[in-house]
This record gives C-alpha cells, structure tokens and sequence, in this order.
C-alpha cells in the first residue's frame, strides 16, 4: 500500500483563493483585514514563518505590519506594543511569534493581547472557549488539521483518534477539535505506556510530538491516516514526526513539508478575516 498524500499546499491556495474574495467583498464595507507580526529576536525557523505570513497577507490581499524586535527586548517593551496594537484601528489581528526569548513569559504576553485580536487563538478565554465548543477563533495548527481531513473525506465521527503529544498550542486543542466531531480521542504523551499498542488503534492518528521520524511504520494499522505536526530539523533537512516509510501501510499521510506547515499560515488569515469581519 502507498499512502494518499494530503496535500496543504495545494489545499491552502484554494482557501487563499476564496479569502481574497472574501476580502473584496469586506473591502466595498471600508474595512480592510489587518495582521500585526511581532518577532522578537533571529530564530531562523521563525524569521522563515514571519516571512510566509507576510507573503500569505499578500496574497490575501490584508493590510500587514511587521514588527522585528531585538533578542533583548524586555517583557514591558514587548507588553507596551501589544497594548499599542490592542488599540490600532487598523489591526484586526496581533499575533506574537513563539518561541519567545528566556526573559519574555509567553504567558503574560498572549495574556496581553485583546482576546477579539488574538488570532493564534493562544489566550485563555479564547481556549476556555474551544473547550465548550462557543469559540470565534480555532488554533491554527488544529483547524488546519481538520481542514485537510475534511478535504480528503475522512471523518472523525465514532474513529477511534490517537494525539501524541499534549503541548497547549497543538496536542490539546486538536484533541478537542476531533472531539467536538464525534471521534473517540486519546491523548498521549512522552509517559504513555504502551505507546506502540495504543497507536496502532488509531484510524487518524496526529503526531505532534517533536522528535524526527519518531511514528514507524510498526506503530500505525493499515489504512489509517496519519497526520504529521512535527517540523523538526536533521542535518540542515526539515523532517516530520512521522518516519516517511509509514506511507507503506498508512491510507493517508500529510507530507512534510507540504502538509500540515501551510495550512497553518492559511488558517491564520482566516482568523484574520474573521476578525476583521466582526
Ligand atoms: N505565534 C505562533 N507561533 C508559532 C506557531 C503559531 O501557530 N503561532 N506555530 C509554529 C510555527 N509556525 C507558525 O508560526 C509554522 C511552522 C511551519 C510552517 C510551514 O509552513 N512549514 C513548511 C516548511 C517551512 C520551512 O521550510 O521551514 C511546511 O511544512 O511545508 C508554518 C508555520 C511555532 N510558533
């Protein structure tokens, strides 16, 4: 067997496609959606996201403004912008890329940014909110997710679904959002037992755990799909969670790159939209 491969590129530049309309269409009200990035410090990897966020505002035809802070930004400097950008009319969306640098808590700064503007979806009454299923906003990497698996046709309702990894801004939330469609969802984590035994249960399985190749093909039941969250670096080369050769007894299988990564950027601007919408 050789896995289907979802394809989030191709996937993105349609829903791309339709949120530029959407854009036209708001643009006749007076209102054009409007992203503020924030980057603090030069993490590669997240100099590479804040750029393709740009291109996607681009292509999306948002009002965009880019904010590159020093690696010594203090946590009140970072703090003081985002209470700036709360009140700028011409924002609709504020979003802080992670990781931050060791002295700026995540916490206090997502915290800080005005719950309509939070596009990450990141602060606590925005999660508070997907949880009992009354939300505005989906994390992107999640919606991104169910996106793909509505693409291709593979419903949640009554799979058995298997989440490796817990972290607040992937594991949790997706686990939610394959609950709130009816799959029977287990979370795993680095202290599961049996680890090996539980995936092979899966029908969708998500790996978002952040080790190289970590998912093997003796992990995963035949014909499953398998959705890869890792975006790990080896020699240079990006590789996912999820050891490639799973494509011989997975049915499905996102790609990495190509699959999971932008999708969601493509989700970021429908929460933009969305926001500007309200
Ligand atoms: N504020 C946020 N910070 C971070 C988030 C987030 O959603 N909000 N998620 C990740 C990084 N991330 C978005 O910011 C992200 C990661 C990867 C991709 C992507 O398109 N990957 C490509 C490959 C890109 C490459 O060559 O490196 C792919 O998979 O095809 C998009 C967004 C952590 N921080």
């Amino acid at each position: 067997m050789s896995a289907i491969l979802m394809d989030g590129k191709a996937l993105s530049a349609k829903v791309r496609g339709k949120i530029l309309e959407e854009t036209h269409r708001l643009e006749q009200t007076g209102v054009r959606p409007g992203l503020a990035v924030i980057l603090v410090g030069e993490d590669p990897a997240s100099q590479v996201y804040v750029r393709n966020k740009e291109k996607a505002c681009v292509e999306c035809g948002f009002y965009s403004e880019k904010y590159v802070l020093p690696a010594e930004t203090t946590q009140d400097e970072l703090l003081g912008l985002v209470d700036e950008l709360n009140h700028n009319e011409r924002i609709h969306g504020i979003l802080c890329q992670l990781p931050l640098p060791k002295q700026i808590s995540e916490e206090a700064v997502i915290a800080a940014i005005d719950p309509k503007k939070d596009v990450d979806a990141f602060h606590p009454s925005n999660v508070g909110r997907i949880m009992i299923g009354d939300y505005d906003f989906l994390p992107c990497t999640p919606a991104g997710v169910m996106e793909l698996l509505d693409e291709y046709g593979i419903d949640p309702k009554g799979k058995r679904c298997v989440v490796i990894g817990r972290s607040n801004i992937v594991g949790k939330p997706m686990s939610m959002l394959l609950l709130h469609r009816h799959g029977t969802v287990t979370i795993c984590h680095s202290r599961t037992e049996n680890l090996a035994e539980i995936c092979r249960e899966a029908d969708i399985l998500v790996a978002a755990v952040g080790r190289a190749n970590f998912v093997t093909p003796d992990m995963v039941k035949p014909g499953a799909a398998v959705i890869d969250v890792g975006m790990n670096r080896v020699d240079g080369k990006l590789c996912g969670d999820v050891d490639p050769a799973v494509a011989e007894v997975a049915g499905y299988m996102t790609p990495v790159p190509g699959g999971v990564g932008p999708m969601t950027i493509t989700m970021l601007m429908k929460n933009t939209l969305k926001a500007a919408q309200k």
